[in-house]
């Protein structure tokens, strides 16, 4: 079998219609065609052994093998007129689904619109024993040029690439348990990279001189996961007919979604749930292409609490025609180059998935997962809940902790799920009776 496109503007169509009724080989085919992949990217994704083993032991430290999860495809997904075929790696069910069903509905009015700003990382530089930190601070602005030449010094080829130390910035914290704290900012353009490694790097370069301008000492010297200068934003607008379904109308969904919003805004023990469902999308990239995703995760939690409340990533609203518009801002240090992006060869082959031209697109699809994600969390929230879509694809972990295997596993799963009763005591009697 294989599955029909029903056409796009440009390069990749992203609309694979009966993907998911294809078997994993015949998938991987198909994803060859739409994504034109190498020879050695398909092998990459069709190994078991992905990550050898002398590669791995060359990534981390004291490796005795290597760890696998699922590699899925979100489809649908247009972006800025675009079509992307969506790479994710993640250990649970119904995430890829969401994100393929949301894109589909926002495929059908017009697709995600996304911007972002330069690839700008914050690093920073503590400085102690000071009694004048704002004496302090008027030294270091005065040697703002200084100050770039030396970080730039470090970075040759991230200079020819129209990167590097772009300004400073200085943070005085006049009273602390510790004393006066002045810290200084280096903001960088780190192009293409996540860019960890290349602000550390500059933050130590100019240690010395800092505390010879200043007088005072030098401690930390680090990268900020904050990362409130490099966002992603990512915007939806949907009709109130295509959210419909058999049992709701539009009107009730978009009424559902609403609430559902406003109590993520008002209380952090929504935000937090509601939050995750958002990294339920954005993780998966971000595992899949090879980034760090603990940065990410740190960067985007630390921005949902930047006004002194932690709250709703997210926002949603209607416009004056009554479609519902969703949105989603979020600081996304992500790269094409560094880290394990180049390292991996399923993080490479993820990325000739994706076929980003730059690191700040790569951005822009990762935010767009994140919204579409919220959407369909949201979506079954307001109305039937999350058990049924969920845990009908959760029921096949469940035949298969129960011992199933093979073609037993869909056979348990599926009666798992038509009797709406997933658990594993009675996934064991099915299989019982199956064996006869
Ligand atoms: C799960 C669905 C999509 C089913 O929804 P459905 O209405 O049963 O789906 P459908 O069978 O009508 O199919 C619609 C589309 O969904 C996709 N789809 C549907 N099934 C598959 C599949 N097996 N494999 C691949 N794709 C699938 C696919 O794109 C398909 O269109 P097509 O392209 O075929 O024309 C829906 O119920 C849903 O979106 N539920 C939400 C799931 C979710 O959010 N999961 C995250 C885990 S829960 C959590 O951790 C976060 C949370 C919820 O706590 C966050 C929060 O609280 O905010
Ligand atoms: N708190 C945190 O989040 C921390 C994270 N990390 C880790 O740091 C790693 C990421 O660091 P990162 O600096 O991105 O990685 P790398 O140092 O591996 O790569 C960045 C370098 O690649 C070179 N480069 C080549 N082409 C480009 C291009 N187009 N754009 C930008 N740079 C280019 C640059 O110079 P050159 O060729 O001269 O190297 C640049 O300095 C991740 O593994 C992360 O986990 C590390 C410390 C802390």
């Amino acid at each position: 079998m294989s599955p029909q496109g029903t056409g796009s503007s440009a390069g990749v169509n992203s609309r694979l219609e009966n993907y998911r009724s294809l078997t994993p080989a015949e998938r991987l085919d198909a994803l060859a065609k739409a994504a034109s992949l190498t020879p050695e990217a398909v092998a990459a994704l069709s190994s078991l052994d992905a990550l050898p083993l002398t590669l791995a032991n060359g990534m981390i430290e004291n490796v005795v093998g290597t760890f696998q999860l699922p590699f899925g495809v979100a489809t649908n997904f247009q972006i800025n007129g675009r079509d992307y075929l969506v790479p994710m790696v993640v250990e649970e069910p119904s995430v890829v689904a969401a994100a393929s069903y949301m894109a589909r509905i926002a495929r059908d009015n017009g697709g995600f619109e996304t911007s972002s700003t330069l690839p700008l990382m914050r690093a920073q530089v503590q400085i102690l024993g000071l009694s004048d930190p704002y004496g302090a601070r008027l030294k270091l602005l005065a040697a703002r040029d200084q100050i770039l030449a030396i970080a730039n010094a470090r970075d040759a080829v991230l200079v020819g690439l129209g990167g590097g130390c772009k300004d400073i910035e200085i943070h005085v914290f006049p009273r602390s348990d510790r004393g006066p704290m002045v810290i200084l900012h280096l903001i960088v353009d780190v192009r293409d990279a996540m860019g960890a490694n290349t602000v550390n790097t500059m933050a130590e370069a100019v240690a010395p001189t800092l505390e010879a301008l200043t007088g005072g000492e030098v401690r930390l010297r680090i990268l900020s996961n904050l990362a409130d200068l490099r966002l992603a934003r990512a915007r939806v607008r949907v009709s109130e007919a295509s959210l419909a379904t058999k049992t709701y109308s539009g009107a009730r969904m978009i009424e559902g979604i609403l609430d559902a919003y406003e109590f993520a805004r008002i209380d952090p023990y929504r935000a937090a749930t509601h939050n995750k469902g958002i990294m339920n999308g954005i993780d998966p990239v971000v595992v899949a292409t090879g980034n760090d995703w603990r940065a990410v995760e740190a960067g985007a939690h630390a921005y949902a609490a930047r006004d002194g409340r932690y709250t709703s990533m997210s926002t949603w609203e209607v416009d004056k025609e009554g479609h519902l518009v969703g949105t989603l801002e979020l600081p996304m240090p992500v790269g094409l180059v560094g880290g394990a992006t180049k390292t991996h060869p399923a993080a490479r082959a993820a990325l000739q998935i994706l076929k980003v031209g730059s690191a700040q697109e790569l951005a822009e699809v990762i935010v767009t997962v994140g919204l579409a994600q919220n959407m369909g969390a949201l979506r079954a929230l307001a109305t039937e809940g999350i058990q049924r879509g969920h845990m009908a694809l959760h029921a096949r972990n469940i035949a298969i902790v129960a011992g199933a295997v093979g073609p037993e596993i869909d056979v348990v799963a599926a009666r798992l799920a038509a009797a709406h009763d997933v658990r594993t005591d009675r996934a064991k009697e099915i299989l019982a009776e199956i064996r006869g």
